[in-house]
């Protein structure tokens, strides 16, 4: 049995529904690979599009082909003519780059900055515009992106001596989607919003591999017509989108996501080891635990390179304990116990004094190999 979905491709001045993409139940593909499908059937490349089941029925297999459909808690598409035409990235890391290409890939006419200028040029090849500064990036630009390293990159991008909100006016939007705390995202928020301009946080859950195939989840808050204007970006980048309110909510689901996960690495680090102190093999836990209950993609993908000592950055562990850090300040807040991620924050501390400040936040398992040899 296939479903059959009914595209909706966006472009620059106008709506168009295009095509029916007919796909299996449970497969995804990405975005770009999508878009790519899409416009086989359009005469212009979309910007974005969306896809919704509209009936199920058998169909012979060779007219099958796949596509992600995306998910939203408002699926109300914005006006015609409010699709920010002039897209602004700054910061070009291991989330900022292919954010980027996959705006660029879909036919998005994107103007880029990065303090370290060389990991501008992949995406000036692909097409992109380079600026000098993030001042420049916001003044040419509809809508600007920010993905920053912490709190204190965010603050001086956005606000610092020729930062975005130089650049801001009314009828901008600026889209911080760096993982920071709330305090700070009301800073960028109120120096964004003093020239005029919106401003919307949209901090990402999901990884490099997310980023690369548009399979990201936006948690964001603030103002909600950027956010509505800003929807066919997201979901060119996303597979999913939150709208949690106030400036601070889209802050606060990412911070404790993210702390559970810290949490969850350090425990798993764990077990690998105490598996094979006790003459188990590592590699089998990671197979048992893969079948049970507390199964998650992020042991079945990390755990592999774990057992060899292999920690390939895709999340970068000096990123893991900042925000462990700032979720025990927000729990700090509230007067909330939260012995379990505190520990965990010790242990990460601990690896970054190792130096493995930017490996992979898996390498947190060295922190705990360090304890064990100076213990026996
Ligand atoms: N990697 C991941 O899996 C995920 C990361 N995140 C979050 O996304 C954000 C970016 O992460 P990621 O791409 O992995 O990080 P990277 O360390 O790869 O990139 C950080 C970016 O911030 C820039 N930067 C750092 N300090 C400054 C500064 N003082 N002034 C200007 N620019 C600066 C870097 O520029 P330069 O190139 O010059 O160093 C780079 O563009 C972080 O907040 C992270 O917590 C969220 C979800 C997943
Ligand atoms: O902030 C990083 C999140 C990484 C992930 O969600 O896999």
């Amino acid at each position: 049995m296939a479903k059959i979905l009914m595209v909706k491709a966006s472009y620059s001045n106008h709506y168009l529904t295009t095509a029916a993409i007919l796909s299996p139940p449970n497969t995804a593909i990405s975005a770009s690979k999508a878009m790519s499908m899409c416009s086989s059937f359009c005469p212009r490349r979309p910007i974005s599009f969306r896809a919704k089941p509209i009936s199920c029925f058998p169909i012979k297999p060779k007219f099958w082909v796949h596509v992600k459909a995306f998910s939203s808690q408002d699926s109300t598409s914005p006006p015609k003519d409010e699709i920010p035409a002039r897209i602004g990235f700054l910061g070009l890391g291991i989330m900022g780059s292919p954010m980027a290409q996959n705006l660029i890939k879909a036919g998005c006419d994107v103007t880029v900055w990065n303090r370290t200028k060389s990991k501008c040029d992949p995406l000036i090849s692909l097409g992109a515009t380079y600026k000098s500064s993030p001042e420049e990036v916001a003044a040419s630009c509809d809508v600007t992106f920010a993905m920053l390293a912490d709190p204190e990159s965010a603050v001086d991008v956005a606000c610092g001596k020729h930062g975005a909100a130089n650049g801001m006016s009314s009828g901008k939007g600026y889209v911080d989607v760096s993982t920071v705390d709330g305090a700070t995202s009301k800073l960028i928020s109120t120096h964004i919003k003093s020239t005029g301009a919106l401003f919307l946080e949209a901090p990402v859950s999901g990884s490099k591999k997310p980023a690369e195939d548009g399979q990201l989840i936006f948690l964001t808050a603030g103002d909600k017509s950027l956010y509505d204007t800003a929807g066919p970006l997201l979901d060119i980048m996303g597979k999913s989108r939150f709208y949690l309110g106030d400036v601070g909510n889209g802050a606060a689901m990412k911070l404790v996501v993210n702390m559970i996960m810290g949490s969850m690495m350090a425990s798993f680090s764990e077990g690998l080891l105490l598996s094979e102190k006790v003459g188990l093999d590592p590699s089998v836990l990671v197979q048992v635990i893969s079948q049970g209950a507390i199964s998650a993609p992020m042991y079945s993908m990390k755990g592999p390179s774990m057992v060899q000592s292999l920690y390939p950055t895709a999340f970068p562990l000096k990123h893991q304990q900042k925000d462990l850090r700032l979720a025990l300040g927000l729990a700090e807040l509230v007067s909330q116990p939260t012995p379990i991620a505190a520990a965990a924050n010790e242990l990460y501390k601990v690896a970054k004094s190792r130096g493995l400040s930017d490996d992979d936040f898996s390498a947190v398992i060295e922190a705990l190999k360090v304890k064990m040899e100076q213990r026996s």
